[in-house]
């Protein structure tokens, strides 16, 4: 089956035929409206993941976009499920702007899984970043998982000073400002830009960068454009790259994911 006509059967056979079956005129207008934007998108993320069926990862990158799409789900939920799609235990992984440490957390829980296997770093220009993730980490990391994770205060531009070349699975980006912290040191669009041409360098083949762009406060637009912009100039021989936004949501955080392929 072809993943357009896979992604068609998960929509039309979605979880609310009632719903569907009931649609008039105008619903139906619509959803073809959709799902003339959604399928490029979603063929994207399926040939992004659809290199390790051992991992069923059609299926989770499925449920992860029917959420997106069915559920308007947190945009962080989804790119945690996207990531899940892509990381295995025993990986080298990279959070690029660990402020509280929840996305730092759920890493570790990805790749670590004992005191040999996997490895995460994890940067924050701010102390008191750095001071939470490490709070987090020590209550809810054993010992022997805890040692795995290092923390530095550190530009996210400086990446590839830190890890060999296309060593790395996955460097995520959560950007803006540190939730309940000094709203006004926010990550910039020249520095996020560089960052993410370091993290071109890290990744490895399968590799995945995550960035998740809040365009809601001052600046925000401006690094969105800016690192979409650089994205959309990777060639499409060696990347695949895809972009998911709440239309109807304009101050929603974007989602850009960034595989090599
Ligand atoms: C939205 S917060 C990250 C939230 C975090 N992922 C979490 O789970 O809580 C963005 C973070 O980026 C950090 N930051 C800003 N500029 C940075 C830079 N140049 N390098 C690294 N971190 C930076 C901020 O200090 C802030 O903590």
């Amino acid at each position: 089956m072809s993943s357009r006509a896979s992604v068609s059967n998960l929509i039309c056979s979605s979880r609310r035929p009632a719903m569907v079956a009931a649609a008039g005129g105008e619903l139906q207008r619509k959803l073809q409206g959709l799902l003339g934007w959604l399928l490029p998108v979603l063929s994207n993320i399926q040939m992004m993941f659809g290199h390790d069926p051992g991992l069923n990862t059609e299926r989770k990158v499925e449920t992860a976009v029917t959420d997106f799409v069915l559920d308007g789900s947190k945009t962080t939920s989804i790119a945690h499920k996207v990531w899940r799609s892509v990381v295995r235990p025993g990986d080298t992984v990279i959070d690029a702007t660990c402020g509280n440490g929840h996305d730092t957390l759920e890493l570790a829980r990805l790749v670590i899984q004992d005191e040999n296997a996997g490895f995460v770093i994890g940067l924050d220009l701010q102390q008191s970043a750095i001071d939470n993730t490490t709070s987090l980490l020590d209550r809810e990391l054993e010992p022997k998982k805890r040692g795995k994770v290092n923390l530095l205060q550190l530009c996210h531009s400086q990446l590839d000073k830190i890890v060999d070349e296309a060593s790395v699975r996955l460097v995520c980006f959560n950007l803006g400002y540190q939730p309940g912290g000094d709203k006004s040191f926010i990550t910039r669009a020249e520095s996020t830009v560089s960052a993410v041409r370091a993290a071109a360098k890290v990744i490895q083949p399968q590799g995945l960068i995550s960035i998740m762009s809040y365009v809601g406060h001052p600046g925000g637009q401006e690094e969105f454009e800016a690192v979409r912009e650089f994205v959309a100039s990777l060639p499409s021989s060696d990347w695949v790259c895809s972009h998911l936004e709440w239309t109807n949501r304009p101050l929603c955080p974007h989602l850009i994911f960034v595989l090599r392929k």
